[in-house]
């Protein structure tokens, strides 16, 4: 029988202590493969020559997803200082607990031929996003969609973004 990325998730998603707790779906290999193949599945063949990943889930996540469309990661960092060479940098409008990052990229990690994925665990204001299309558009670069695993996004937010793949809505996970 084939397992659903949604099934997978609403079997392995808990919450602690408040916190959404999504690493339990990383730490089983056959349902890590399950999501990640699901979340890139809408964009095979679509042309996208690197994935985008956000510091830090979107490093685990966005490196799978590029290993499995066969493409280059671009890492975003929030952390300043951490990368050799020119960056691009955008601030975000405040997150999900309302703080703001500054986000980055090398300069020479994006050509304006590149159609890039976003890939994330989760999205809320999506902030973080739009400033990652942002840096994608300084690159001169498209951004060609996003993909994420828990969306909890409003709508008026989601017409900003443009295409978004996600695998569940926020309210579809257990309660906490
Ligand atoms: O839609 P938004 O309101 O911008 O929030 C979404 C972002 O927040 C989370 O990352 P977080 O900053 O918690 O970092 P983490 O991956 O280290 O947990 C998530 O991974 C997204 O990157």
């Amino acid at each position: 029988m084939t397992v659903s990325a949604r099934d997978v998730l609403l079997e392995k998603f808990r919450w602690i202590g408040g916190h959404a707790d999504m690493w339990p779906v990383f730490r089983d290999g056959d349902a890590f493969k399950v999501v990640v193949r699901a979340l890139v599945a809408p964009f095979r063949d679509t042309g996208v020559t690197a994935v985008c990943g956000i510091e830090s889930r979107g490093f685990l996540l966005g490196g799978a997803a590029a290993m499995e469309l066969g493409v280059g990661f671009v890492a975003v960092r929030k952390a300043a200082g951490m990368f050799p060479g020119e960056k691009l940098v955008r601030e975000t409008e405040p997150d999900y607990r309302g703080f703001r990052h500054s986000l980055r990229i090398q300069r020479s990690s994006l050509e304006p031929a590149d159609r890039v994925l976003l890939v994330d665990d989760w999205i809320e204001t999506g902030s973080q996003a739009l400033a990652v299309r942002e840096l994608v558009e300084a690159a001169g670069a498209k951004l060609t969609g996003c993909a994420v695993v828990v969306n909890q996004m409003r709508a008026d937010s989601t017409r900003k973004l443009g295409s978004l793949h996600s695998l569940v809505l926020s309210e579809d996970l257990p309660d906490a």
